[in-house]
Order: structure tokens, then sequence, then C-alpha cells
């Protein structure tokens, strides 16, 4: 639905209780130039969102705004209401929120233990990590039958998890995903949406996407963001925002039926 409609109820998160994400009026960008134009965006704490648009609207400089990797010019992100709009990727884990970038981050020579150990490099006490690890595994029955293997022998669905698994060792309740479809057939892609349900389902988690495939980021996620310009043009339902006829024919290159 156009951005001027008043937002659909998402079909999961508390709406009784504030936002845990609460981007307001986000202006960023690269030298001179903003990039982002006052962006406003919500996410619920349990809900899954996908944020779509065309190459070159600002998806990924959304996510560089929020990681702190690059300056906010204007602005607050609040979560779970606090101002978190300053700080840097190492505060932003400490306060919650992890990051899974859209670059493969395995280590392919160290076994899928290792490389979900790799989450807590910081951590002296082994007991503790053994702990969460078992708990990863418990969120993962198939990485943990592959605990021994080598994670350059696992299949894209499978390192990609491996990926969402590492960052679950620190326990954020926030994960931003960049871009979680890339290099992933429509069939991983489809296994890799279920598996962020079944985490949200199971551990309460809630994530925050950029996705350029914007029929599955859509058509998987509880709601949606459309990006055009530095803008926010649309939001909804995923569903709501595919069956919208301008969405369809902007973004998804169809006809109206
Ligand atoms: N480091 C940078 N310096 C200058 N301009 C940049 C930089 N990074 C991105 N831009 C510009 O900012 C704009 C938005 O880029 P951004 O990467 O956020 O878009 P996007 O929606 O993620 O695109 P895509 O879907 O192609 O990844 C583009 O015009 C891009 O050229």
């Amino acid at each position: 639905m156009p951005i001027s409609e008043p937002e659909a109820a998402p079909a999961h998160g508390d709406q009784t209780r504030p936002p845990l994400l609460d981007v307001r009026g986000l202006r960023a960008g690269y030298r001179g130039v903003d990039i982002l134009h006052g962006v406003d965006l919500t996410v619920g704490e349990g809900e899954i969102v996908c944020v779509v648009g065309p190459n070159g609207s600002g998806k990924s400089t959304i996510f560089k705004a929020l990681y702190g990797l690059i300056d906010v010019r204007e602005g607050t992100v609040l979560f779970d209401g606090e101002d978190i709009t300053a700080y840097g990727p190492q505060q932003l884990l400490t306060a919650g929120i992890a990051l899974v970038p859209q670059l493969p981050a395995i280590f392919p020579a160290m076994t899928v233990y290792e490389n979900i150990e790799l989450g807590m490099y910081l951590e002296r006490d082994r007991a503790k990590i053994r702990r969460r690890i078992d708990e990863v595994f418990d969120l993962f029955p198939k990485l943990a039958a592959r605990r021994t293997q080598q994670a350059g022998t696992l299949s894209g669905g499978e390192r990609r998890a491996l990926e969402i698994g590492r960052s679950l060792m620190l326990q954020p309740r926030l994960v931003l995903m960049d871009e979680p479809s890339v290099g992933l057939s429509p069939l991983l892609v489809r296994e890799v949406f279920e598996q962020l349900r079944s985490l949200r389902d199971a551990a309460g988690l809630t994530f925050l996407m950029i996705e350029q495939n914007a029929r599955s980021g859509l058509e998987l996620s509880d709601r949606g963001y459309v990006i055009e310009r530095g803008r926010v043009t649309y939001t909804g339902a995923g569903s709501e925002l595919l069956a919208d006829d301008e969405v369809r024919r902007t973004f998804l290159g169809v006809g109206k039926d």
C-alpha cells in the first residue's frame, strides 16, 4: 500500500508494545551527498521484516547507517527504547543486534563447530562457550549433525545456516540480514526463510533484512518496506505488497492481471 495509508497490522509482533527497532527520519549518505532522505521504519519484536527496492535505491545504505558503518546525519534509531543512533558495531552487538553479512563469511577449512565457536571469540569461559554452542545446535539440528565436518563441504543453505547460527552465539534479540537469498537457489532461499521462521518461533528472534529478490523477500516475510531513491514509498504485509498492482508493475515486472 502507498506510504500515505495507515500501516497494516503485521501478522507477528506484539502491537501493544513499542517496536523493538524504531527508525525515524533517517538521513545518511556518502561524502556531501544524501542517499537516504528521512527513512521511517519499525520492526516489532518477533517480526520478520524485509526491505526491498530497485538497485541503488539505498537498501544497503540503510544497513550501513543502522550498523554504524556510516554516520547518521539526521534522525534517530531506537532499540527497545534505547537510543543507538551513534553506536558502532561492537556497541550494537553488546546491545543485542547482530549482523549477518551478504558475503560468505565462513572459514571453509575449519569445522562447523569451530566456525560457530568464532561467534564468541572474545569469551574466555570455555564452559560458557560450550553451553552456548549446544543451545545453537539445538536450534540447528542439521548443523549439529555436521559439527565435525569442514565448513567448506556444506551446501549453500547449510552455509547460510552456519552464518546465522554463529551470529546467535551472543544471544542477539534482533538479527540484521544482508540479502540472505544471494547465491542460493529458490529452493534453498525457501529453506533459509523457513529456518528464520522457526528461529523466530523457537527463540523469539526478530529479523530485519534487505533483499534484492523482492518477490521471495516479500513472500516469506511478515511485513515489507519498498525503498525508492532513498525514501519509503510502500509498506504493508508482504502479501499485500505482492498483491498491489503498482508494486507488482514497478518491482516485480508483472502487468495488471
Ligand atoms: N561508498 C559509497 N560512496 C559513494 N556512493 C555510494 C557508496 N555506496 C553506495 N553509494 C551510492 O548510494 C546509492 C545507494 O546505494 P545502495 O548500495 O544503498 O543501494 P542498494 O539499494 O543496496 O542497491 P543494490 O540493490 O544494487 O545493492 C547508489 O547510488 C550508490 O552508488
